[in-house]
């Protein structure tokens, strides 16, 4: 099982069927596993305009009861082309019985949030139970997110925000392809 590629004996899936088997827990979120990417729009009533961005995620476990989490998010122009890098974060998503899931997600804007929720039938769906701040980070107080099998190869996610003085409303919606290829 050594693969000398990964410097360690132990890499993740991508795969919900590959190797290691995901772990029995893992099963609300086996849709999940592998690359996601896609395009997304992204608003908030602090900013002059809304945007448009492309985002690619990635969820990967190895054989325990939890999933790798990374996102990677840039903005782009009316003709899809990347404008500049923005929104990036990775974590671990902890899956307990009964499709319970605590998720410990960091950003490098300064803000490390836990999330709970539950995933059933195809849907994860997350809020916060803590946000801690660096020092200069702006000021979040909650999110919720929620992701969304629809339809074969399709993953939807919506992010709400409560921040810098709002209360918490819509900021990101985005559909995504299963495979990582350009949409
Ligand atoms: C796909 C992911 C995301 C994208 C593309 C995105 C994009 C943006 C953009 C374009 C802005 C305007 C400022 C700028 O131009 O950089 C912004 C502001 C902001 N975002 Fe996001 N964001 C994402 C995820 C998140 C997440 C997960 C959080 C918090 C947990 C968050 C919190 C904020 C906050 C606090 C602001 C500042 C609002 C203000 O000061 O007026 N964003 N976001």
């Amino acid at each position: 099982m050594f693969d000398p590629a990964s410097g360690h004996p132990y890499p993740d899936g991508h795969d919900a069927d590959g190797t290691p088997a995901p772990h029995a827990l893992l099963a609300p979120v086996l849709g999940l596993i592998g690359t996601w990417r896609g395009t997304g729009r992204g608003e908030y009533p602090t900013l002059d305009e809304d945007f448009a961005y492309e985002q690619k995620v990635t969820f990967s476990h190895d054989g325990r009861p939890f999933l790798r989490y990374e996102s990677r998010a840039w903005l782009t122009d009316a003709e899809g082309r990347p404008l500049r890098p923005s929104a990036r974060e990775s974590g671990w998503w902890r899956l307990q019985p009964d499709g319970r899931v605590e998720a410990l997600i960091t950003q490098p804007t300064g803000i490390a949030e836990i999330a709970v929720g539950h995933a059933a039938d195809g849907t994860v769906d997350l809020a916060t139970h803590e946000v801690a701040l660096t020092p200069t980070a702006k000021q979040v107080d909650a999110t919720r997110r929620r992701y969304t099998l629809a339809g074969p190869g399709t993953l939807t996610f919506a992010h709400d925000l409560a921040a810098v003085g709002v209360p918490l409303r819509h900021h990101l919606a985005a559909r995504l392809v299963r495979g990582g290829a350009k949409p």
